[in-house]
């Protein structure tokens, strides 16, 4: 399976590296111009447009966040390319979830979302089909994790002494508003009651030692809560671990004759 990767980041390194590891085939690093010239020695070819991507390519997975799903994904889908993203707050924007949507049908490509950091979305579309009465997402990471987000704006990271809320609204507004923190928000709501349905908490906790989500979620179904601790990656305190190893775990499903 030749794969083609969008960002050398924390999540992208990890995948290249799973990837190269799994070592069946030459990987192809999709990147802004001008990191072309970088090194990685795990990657085979580097390309700076959807256009330069072999014709023999596979799947591309994009693991640099929402700009990067916006520069590219209509042009994989369109080119007929599956795409694995972890950007899934950029469909946030309406007029984004329609050209991709146009872009898969044209292309007859599939754009799929990988779970990231966040786990239970399979209860939560179980769920959806009897109907939902309520959905409710929290995020809770160290200060560090809000770093360079919209929470810097809203309180003194550096001087929080207690657990600070600095986010509650919608998950559409969670997802536009933080852009790299709040792509599990946007999976819960695709997963249930949708953007404008599902209600965000962001909170900032100087006691937290790990990347902690929480869903509540009431309905026909009964109600369900679930808690993760999710261990940040060692290059980006804001990123889970998680989020990388679910894109390997999209991966080897696409490929197993056998899957959930
Ligand atoms: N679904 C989920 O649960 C999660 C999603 N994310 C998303 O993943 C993104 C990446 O996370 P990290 O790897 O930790 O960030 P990072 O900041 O370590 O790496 C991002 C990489 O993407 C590259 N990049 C950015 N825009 C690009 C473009 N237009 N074309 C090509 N490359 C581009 C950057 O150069 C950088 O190498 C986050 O910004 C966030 O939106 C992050 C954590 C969890
Ligand atoms: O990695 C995490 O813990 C969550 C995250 O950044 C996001 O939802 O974008």
């Amino acid at each position: 399976m030749k794969i083609g990767v969008i960002g050398e980041g924390a999540i992208g390194r990890y995948v290249i590296d799973q990837l190269s590891i799994d070592g069946r085939a030459p990987l192809i690093s999709l990147v802004r111009p001008a990191r072309m010239d970088r090194a990685n020695d795990k990657v085979s070819v580097r390309v700076a447009s959807v256009g330069d991507l072999p014709d023999d390519i596979d799947l591309m997975v994009d693991c640099a966040g929402h700009a990067a799903l916006i520069e590219h994904g209509a042009a994989i889908l369109k080119r007929g390319i599956d795409l694995v993203t972890v950007s899934l707050g950029a469909l946030a924007d309406e007029n984004l979830e329609q050209l991709l949507t146009q872009a898969a049908r044209t292309g007859g490509a599939q754009l799929h979302l990988a779970s990231g950091a966040i786990g239970a979305l399979d209860c939560l579309q179980a769920a959806r089909v009897g109907g939902l009465s309520e959905v409710t997402y929290t995020g809770r990471k160290p200060p560090a994790g809000w770093r360079g987000s919209a929470a810097q704006e809203r309180v003194d990271l550096d001087a929080l002494t207690f657990a600070t809320a600095h986010f509650r609204g919608t998950a559409r507004q969670a997802a536009t508003q933080y852009p790299k923190n709040a792509n599990v928000a946007a999976a819960v709501a695709l997963a249930g009651l949708g953007f404008d349905h599902t209600q965000a908490v962001l909170i900032a906790d100087p006691d937290a030692t790990a990347n902690i989500h929480e869903i509540h979620a009431s309905g026909a179904f009964g109600s369900f809560g679930f808690r993760i601790e999710g261990k940040a990656l060692p290059d980006n305190p804001r990123s889970s671990a998680l989020a990388a190893m679910s894109v390997i775990s999209a991966i080897h499903r696409r490929r197993a004759p056998i899957t959930t």
